[in-house]
């Protein structure tokens, strides 16, 4: 039996953790964002950046090489680790462990790729959030799907979604095939569209936020480093998801009245988180 639930103010405020007093970076949650190639370091700089103004302690990229110093330079407090190859990953190699990893944007289906992902598969156990090509990697590798931690994030825009589960017909047909998709490899997933919703099971959450602002390029790329920052801060991963689609549109309502719709851009987004999470504070 299906459930469904308007995510709205009151909603978001069951799941929101303020900012301990006491906490420090140590234990305010580590996420890695893996993804990058040549000609898309920006979706990760736009990832990365966009989980520190989320809240959490520390933020590492995983690129290639030729992402190295473009992510230094843009986003000094992130720190970096590089692949050996120069254009794109080929072996995702980490010596910490982070609380959440986001995988995807930017990242290319590179032969070389799509070969690392599967050994990273193999041995992962950290939650995580899947985006962008590591999703479509995994739409034409679906046995890989079972490799996936329980309660990992999918975060697919329609075409996306449609690789995934396929073609429909209506909108209730889209509902099934992915809440049964969801039931199958338990996996939470996010509807990105206008609006957003998020499958957990037989649960619909449909988000109150957002509006055509975020129809830019990156403005995807910034939900998985907000979904990821969340995940990171020990959040639950359908609180995550669900938090991370509510402040992301809310960032485009309140900046619109300032910069109207066209020039509102991914940037735009992270300028904004922190009205967002003010405006959840006020009374
Ligand atoms: N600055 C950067 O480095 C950027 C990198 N990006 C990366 O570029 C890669 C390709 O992403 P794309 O999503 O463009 O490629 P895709 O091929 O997955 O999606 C593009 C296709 O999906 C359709 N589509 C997208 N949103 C839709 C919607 N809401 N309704 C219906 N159809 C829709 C488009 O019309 C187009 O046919 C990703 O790895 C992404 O992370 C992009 O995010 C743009 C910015
Ligand atoms: N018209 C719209 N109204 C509300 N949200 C939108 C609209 N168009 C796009 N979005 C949101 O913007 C984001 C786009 O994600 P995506 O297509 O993955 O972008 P990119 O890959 O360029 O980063 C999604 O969160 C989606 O819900
Ligand atoms: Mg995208």
């Amino acid at each position: 039996m299906e459930k469904f639930i308007a995510v709205d103010r009151k909603e978001i405020l069951k799941y929101y953790k303020p900012i301990a007093v006491d906490t420090h970076k140590g234990i305010q949650g580590h996420a890695l964002i893996i993804g990058g190639s040549y000609g898309k370091i920006g979706a990760v700089c736009l990832s990365s950046k966009s989980a520190l103004k989320t809240g959490c302690g520390l933020v590492t990229a995983f690129v290639p090489k030729c992402g190295y110093e473009i992510l230094q330079i843009g986003i000094p407090e992130v720190m970096i680790l590089t692949d050996v190859k120069k254009k794109c990953i080929s072996n995702i190699n980490f010596d910490f462990q982070p609380n959440a990893i986001g995988i995807g944007p930017g990242i290319g289906q590179n032969e070389a790729t799509q070969k690392a992902f599967l050994k990273f598969l193999k041995s992962n156990k950290i939650p995580l959030v899947i985006d962008a090509d590591a999703l479509n990697i995994l739409s034409n590798n679906k046995a890989w799907f079972l490799l996936l931690p329980s309660g990992s994030i999918l975060t697919p825009h329609p075409k996306e979604l449609e690789r995934l589960i396929g073609k429909w017909d209506s909108e209730q047909e889209k509902f099934e095939k992915t809440i049964s998709f969801s039931l199958q490899y338990k996996v939470i997933i996010v509807m990105k569209g206008a609006p957003t919703h998020i499958i957990d099971g037989e649960t619909i959450y449909k988000n109150t936020t957002g509006n055509q602002a975020l129809a830019t390029a990156g403005s995807g790329d910034v939900l998985t480093g907000i979904i990821s920052s969340l995940l990171a801060q020990l959040y639950d991963a359908i609180e995550a998801a669900v938090l991370g689609v509510y402040l992301h549109g809310l960032t485009a309502d309140i900046a619109v009245p300032k910069t109207g719709f066209q020039s509102f851009i991914a940037s735009d987004i992270i300028n904004h988180i922190g009205e967002a999470f003010l405006s959840l504070e006020s009374k």
